[in-house]
């Protein structure tokens, strides 16, 4: 049988997972899939890699499927694949890893236990990263599973960029700027030298734009920046969460409308964002097709602050030689990849209409001194990586 590594990666809006066999190499691709657009009309696909089709299936909008029911659904896929593969370990997306951990972490009781203090942190997140991995240890406790944080790749961001302006007694409590998506950015920046090597070394913004969506600056590779802060809520508007908001807003709802914790966190983290100024969906895909002027303020509202944040990652680095998209809307949408670089014009980015059509992997100009670039990302293929190091350290 050959040995495998599974890959789960739990989003705010999907269930991504793959299958590696473990290769003398590094991890090798076997087959890979997600349930994606839960709580919304959710779709399972699973295919290999000579683009098959192993599995699908499609939920109503009125299942409201969630995580929980998504993971089940996949051990239920998974199940068929038992007398093929032995599985060697499982290797987890954890969103947060606060002050502590900046490496990926072979995951005990004890790991559990502090992990489990940042469920307040990533409320859309890490609950079901552990809960996934709680799942297993019960039913396989001798089976290795290992955290990869989303948080690790900013650790090592200069200590300004870290730093919120509070008393130092409360810096001093770990409420400081983590980031998010690092493990996207991590691999963005492996595969830099190879797909834009003139822009690896230099300084380079990376627009994630998914479900949930930040920007990092990053010079030669390394995290200097980010648009999320001591939670994914913040920064960028997202599918539905508010990004940037005036603390004082956060009074003035406590104060003036009596709402508490919960319910301001229900408002800024799932009733917002895209959601919230359109009234009518999270989904990128609906919002481009829908002829509602409500959609498409929606829509402006995410391309504005996105370029509004990039002029103030540019000022952080000291200057721009590189913008990235990728995820879900930076890979697939056109569109808004258009419309940002447009925006971006001030700072010399020329934009190549043709090869955005094409999908790139460059679509600004031969001869634009900013160059622009869609570079598909792969968490799943970091976290296979950071699993087999953490299984047997060089
Ligand atoms: N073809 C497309 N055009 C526009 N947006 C798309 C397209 N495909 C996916 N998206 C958007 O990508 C987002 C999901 O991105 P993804 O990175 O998979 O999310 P998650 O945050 O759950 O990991 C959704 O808003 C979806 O609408
Ligand atoms: C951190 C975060 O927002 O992740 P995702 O985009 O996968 O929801
Ligand atoms: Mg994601």
């Amino acid at each position: 049988m050959e040995k495998v590594i599974l890959v789960l990666n739990a989003g705010s809006s999907s269930l991504k997972f793959s299958l590696f066999a473990d290769a003398p190499d590094g991890p090798e691709l076997r087959f890979k899939g997600q349930v994606e657009g839960l709580y919304g009309a959710a779709h399972f696909v699973a295919v290999d890699t000579a683009g098959q089709t192993l599995g699908e299936r499609h939920w109503s909008e009125d299942d409201r499927l969630g995580q929980d029911r998504a993971a089940l659904h996949l051990v239920e896929f998974l199940r068929s694949f038992r007398d093929r593969y032995q599985l060697l370990a499982i290797g987890h997306r954890v969103v947060h890893g606060g002050p502590e951990f900046s490496q990926p972490a072979l995951i005990d009781g004890d790991i559990l236990a502090r992990l489990e203090k940042l469920v307040p942190l990533a409320p859309l997140h890490q609950g079901h990263n552990l809960a996934a991995i709680r799942a297993v240890a019960e039913r396989a406790p001798q089976l290795p599973q290992v955290a990869c944080f989303d948080t690790a790749f900013h650790r090592r961001q200069p200590e300004l960029a870290q730093l919120f302006a509070l008393p130092a007694a409360i810096t001093g409590r770990g409420v400081r700027r983590y980031g998010f998506h690092g493990l996207s950015y991590e691999y963005i920046a492996g595969v830099l030298p190879q797909v834009a090597p003139e822009a690896a070394d230099g300084r380079v913004v990376v627009a994630h734009l998914g479900n949930g969506a930040s920007l990092c600056a990053m010079a030669a590779g390394r995290s200097m920046a980010s648009t999320m802060g001591f939670t994914a809520v913040d920064g960028l508007p997202m599918g539905t969460r508010c990004g940037n908001l005036d603390p004082g807003v956060i009074l003035y709802l406590m104060d003036e409308l009596k709402m508490d914790a919960r319910a301001i966190e229900r408002l800024i983290y799932k009733e917002s964002g895209l959601l919230g100024v359109s009234g009518i969906s999270s989904d990128m895909r609906e919002l481009l097709a829908s002829d509602d002027p409500r959609a498409a303020l929606a829509v402006g509202l995410f391309v504005y602050r996105i370029g509004r944040e990039i002029g103030s990652l540019a000022a952080a680095l000291g200057g721009l030689d590189a913008l990235v998209f990728t995820a879900g809307i930076g890979e697939h949408a056109p569109e808004i990849r258009e419309r940002v670089c447009r925006d971006a014009a001030w700072l010399g980015l020329e934009f190549d209409e043709a090869a955005n059509a094409g999908g790139g992997p460059r679509i600004s100009t031969a001869s634009s001194p900013v160059s622009a670039w869609v570079i598909p990302t792969n968490e799943e293929l970091m976290i296979a990586r950071h699993t087999r190091q953490a299984l047997a350290p060089t």
